[in-house]
């Protein structure tokens, strides 16, 4: 179900995946399906608390660093504005939590598994003493994303959304599993460019489509092939996309 060679990079012992392959979508040379194993995520050799089992003293200890430092700067939208820093950083939190803060972007067609490979992967990785946070698809349209409909620049500000909160995940030293159907290379590749490189992992759950219409209980895809939803074209045009992408 997983990735191949993800199970190296987790250092867990899962089955291979049998839907998966490396040719797929997904793949520029960074691309990971068939995650290459460049991340540690026990990260004990270079993480490590105090022998007595402290926290590890900071390299400061001036706490907010940046308040009268830097020139304002324009981004987007917003002026004026300015980067605050803090003596604690992610490599302390990160040493604090004894693992490495990364992304693991889950993506592939709506029933390909992609919130039960999250899902079991948070599992493993709870068991392992490691602390992960899922962002699912579906979860973050209840909140942060309600206002995002199906439509390509939905999607695509859908996904960007998450790459912003997974890459702040990543920061706080959390392992973050994020589970989308991100069908646009496009869309992926720019969270993937928010990260360091090599703490952006990408699985593609290449699942055949009609393995996942058949396993989808919200019936998705035969309202799209009936018309019944107003976003079949959509939902087809995904289809498309994920089928066509894998080079
Ligand atoms: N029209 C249409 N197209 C695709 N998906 C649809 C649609 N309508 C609802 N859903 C359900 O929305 C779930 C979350 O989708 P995502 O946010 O992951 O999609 S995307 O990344 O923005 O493309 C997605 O969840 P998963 O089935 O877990 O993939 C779908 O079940
Ligand atoms: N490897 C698998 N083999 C068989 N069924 C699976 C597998 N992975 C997931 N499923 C089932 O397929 C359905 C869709 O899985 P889900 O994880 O919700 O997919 P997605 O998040 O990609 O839409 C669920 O009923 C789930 O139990």
């Amino acid at each position: 179900m997983i990735a191949a060679g993800a199970k190296s990079l987790l250092g867990l012992s899962i089955a291979s995946p049998k839907g998966l392959s490396d040719s797929n979508s997904m793949s520029n040379s960074r691309s990971v399906v068939g995650a290459r194993a460049c991340v540690s995520m026990d990260g004990s050799q270079t993480l490590s608390h105090n022998k007595n089992g402290s926290i590890p003293e900071l390299k400061s200890i001036n706490g907010h660093k940046g308040q009268k430092q830097g020139p304002l700067s324009t981004v987007g939208n917003s002026t004026n504005i300015k980067w605050h820093e803090c003596s604690v950083e992610k490599v302390d939190r990160q040493r604090l939590l004894d693992q490495k803060g990364c992304v693991i972007w889950v993506t592939g067609l709506s029933g390909s598994g992609k919130s039960t490979l999250a899902c079991a992967l948070n599992q493993m990785l709870y068991q392992k003493g490691k602390l992960c946070y899922i962002l699912d698809g579906d979860n973050v349209r209840h909140g942060l994303n309600r206002d995002l409909s199906f439509k390509a620049e939905d999607r695509a500000e859908n996904i960007r959304r998450v790459g912003e909160v997974a890459k702040l995940f990543a920061d706080a030293g959390i392992i973050c599993i994020a589970s989308l159907i991100s069908p646009y290379r496009t869309d992926r590749d720019a969270c993937r460019n928010l990260l360091p490189e090599g703490d952006f992992v990408e699985v593609f759950m290449d699942v055949p489509l009609e393995v996942c219409e058949a396993r989808v209980p919200k019936g998705l895809y035969k309202l799209a092939r009936a018309g019944k939803i107003k976003v079949s074209l959509e939902m087809l045009l995904v289809i498309v996309s994920i089928n066509e992408n894998p080079k």
